[in-house]
């Protein structure tokens, strides 16, 4: 048997399963890659918020980076939480010397406002980890703080765009997710536009589902799809992920990373 190509998730771990590294490795399975993980800091979490951090020293992700790639090697690699900005540089450099396309999610905050990114790592966010990027993929939230930038309606999202790729990433993935109406993404290189659009659910049980976008854009890259190919695939399936997001909790439900496996969850 050939082994799955090897997707390499470095985020924050949510105890309560729904995002972070959680999520990543859920999504990878469910997309038939083999997951691999550098937590980068340890959350406590639920479905109410975020009642804890702890970040990792910088020498531990360096070496849980080293010991994956080093060794089983990665096709893609996509990062989520990374806390500080003394980790976002080490990321950024680790990725740098990497030979694989690189999914950021510029985490920011979490689903109820609580930070996962210190704000004096923004400039680093800017500077160092999007010129690495091959694809970039913040909310608006995530747009405004990182450029300035305040979009309030779909006719927006260009200029959002613009903003991003300058600072260095391949491409962008501007997710509209936050807006009324259709659920609407933008991604582009500068040159092409591809709008993808789904129809938005009403459903508050929507906790992890940056990361678990992030996540199959890096599973569908490392299948070998373009990133167009692998956006689009990659929003069916936190689509379908979300319209089948349960209650657990008392709060925020997380999306179903196991949809497509279920009875009645469609093929
Ligand atoms: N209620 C919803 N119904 C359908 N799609 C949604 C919904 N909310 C968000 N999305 C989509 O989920 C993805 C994640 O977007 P978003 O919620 O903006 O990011 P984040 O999870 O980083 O805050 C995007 O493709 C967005 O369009
Ligand atoms: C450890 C960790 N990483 C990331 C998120 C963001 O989650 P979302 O995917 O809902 O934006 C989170 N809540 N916790």
């Amino acid at each position: 048997m050939s082994a799955p190509p090897r997707v390499l998730t470095v985020a924050g771990s949510d105890s309560g399963g729904g995002a972070g590294i959680q999520a990543d490795l859920k999504t990878m399975l469910a997309l038939g890659v083999h997951g691999m993980s550098v937590v980068t800091a340890v959350t406590a979490q639920n479905s109410l918020g975020v009642q804890g951090a702890w970040e990792l020293p910088a020498e531990a992700v360096r070496a849980q980076y080293r010991s994956v790639v080093d060794d089983i090697g990665v096709q893609a690699i996509k990062t989520g939480m990374l806390a500080s900005a003394e980790l976002v540089e080490a990321v950024a450099e680790l990725i740098g010397g990497t030979d694989a396309p690189a999914v950021v999610d510029p985490v920011g905050v979490s689903k109820h406002g609580d930070p996962l990114l210190a704000a004096s790592a923004l400039d680093s966010v800017r500077t160092k980890l999007l010129q690495v990027a091959t694809v970039a993929t913040p909310n608006l939230d995530e747009v405004a703080q990182l450029t300035g930038v305040l979009v309030e309606s779909e006719s927006g999202m260009a200029e959002a765009a613009a903003a991003v790729l300058s600072y260095g990433p391949r491409w962008v993935l501007i997710k509209g997710g936050h807006l009324p109406g259709d659920a609407v993404d933008l991604l582009t290189d500068g040159s092409e536009e591809h709008w993808l659009r789904a129809p938005r659910y009403d459903n508050r049980h929507t906790h992890g589902t940056g990361c678990t976008f992030a996540s199959a854009i890096a599973s569908q890259l490392a299948k070998g799809q373009t990133v167009p190919e692998a956006v689009a695939a990659a929003k069916e399936y936190v689509t379908g992920a979300i319209a089948a997001g349960f209650a657990l909790g008392g709060g925020i439900g997380p999306v179903d990373h196991g949809w497509r496996f279920r009875a009645d969850g469609g093929a």
